[in-house]
């Protein structure tokens, strides 16, 4: 397969470009100091794009690449790719769904509970020595608590049966109702934010979501209710988010995704009941691995004229 031509967009992960190196004929765009001259040269060489969350593959890249085959992506989400081009012109797609689930599941309980018991303002206190001088505030409890996750899909779904083992009772909104479930279904996202304490966004981004968390949502959570975004930065309207945090309508929040990272805004920053992360959801070793493993495997299988392991289109 060492003819075949592939274009990975932006430096993601090196174990995947060694790996990818070693099979096909790699091209690295951002090397290119002229991305225009780079596709005019190898236009005719490219079969595939491996693109991630920040570059994937938008209409104007698919349209400079006329023998494009198939897009895979470093990620399981999708909103980086543009979808109806590639059906339109019968490009495959593949994503690497599963392998990430437990990873970014278990950040999501993670960002709860360093909202709720102020985990990183705990350790700044004992490595400050402030905790020679007093003892820490107190903090609240996440048991027992009630969560409402917005997208109960194979994410989701990992999250809810974490916090159920806290004892938390479970609510959702997806746009059906899960027949083989027992959390409390709302068939819309005010109704599910009125009715918990933990809101997590756990679902895809697509024009129907973005923004979906806006200002009537946060207001419906609340002075007391905690919002936390393992989605997209997208979900949520980012400009009433902060002023909610700011004015004490909402009572914080646990961000794992930004709308302009790797920017997180300005006046997060000094707050104490938000926790903020550089959108490492799956960024493990292991998990990472399996994704890259993922990734190559889609190609070789489509290469080989074998059947996707994990297709979208
Ligand atoms: O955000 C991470 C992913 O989509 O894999």
């Amino acid at each position: 397969m060492d003819t075949i031509g592939v274009l990975m967009t932006c430096p993601m992960y090196s174990y995947l470009e060694q790996e990818l190196d070693a099979r096909f004929n790699l091209f690295k765009l951002w090397q290119h100091s002229s991305k225009v001259d780079f596709l005019k040269t190898n236009q005719h060489k490219i079969k595939a794009i491996v693109g991630n969350t920040k570059i994937g593959a938008d209409a104007e890249l698919i349209d400079a690449l006329p023998e494009l085959e198939i897009v895979a992506t470093f990620s399981v989400g999708l909103d980086k790719i543009d979808l109806r081009k590639c059906k339109e012109k019968g490009i495959r797609v593949t994503n690497t769904p599963d392998v990430l689930t437990d990873d970014v599941a278990d950040l999501a309980i993670g960002l709860i509970l360093g909202v709720l018991r102020n985990i990183c303002a705990c350790d700044g206190y004992v490595r400050s020595g402030k905790w020679k001088d007093a003892d820490f505030e107190l903090t609240t409890k996440f048991s027992g608590k009630s969560v409402g996750i917005l997208g109960l899909g194979r994410i989701g779904a990992a999250i809810a049966k974490r916090a159920e083992a806290f004892g938390c009772s479970i609510s959702y909104h997806s746009r059906s109702q899960k027949p083989n479930s027992n959390y409390k279904y709302f068939s819309n996202v005010i109704d599910l934010a009125k009715n918990c304490q933990i809101l997590v966004v756990a679902c895809a981004l697509t024009e129907e979501t973005q923004h979906i968390i806006n200002q009537e949502v946060i207001d419906a959570l609340g002075p007391k209710g905690v919002l936390i975004n393992i989605g997209r930065g997208a979900h949520v309207d980012e400009r009433e988010l902060v002023s909610a945090l700011l004015e004490g309508r909402l009572g914080g929040a646990g961000l794992d995704v930004y709308e302009n990272e790797p920017e997180a805004p300005e006046q997060l920053l000094g707050l104490g009941n938000v926790v903020l992360l550089p959108h490492v959801g799956s960024d493990t070793i292991e998990t990472s691995n399996a994704m890259a493993d993922l990734v190559i495997a889609n190609l070789e299988a489509h290469f080989d004229n074998k059947p996707l392991l994990t297709p979208v289109i």
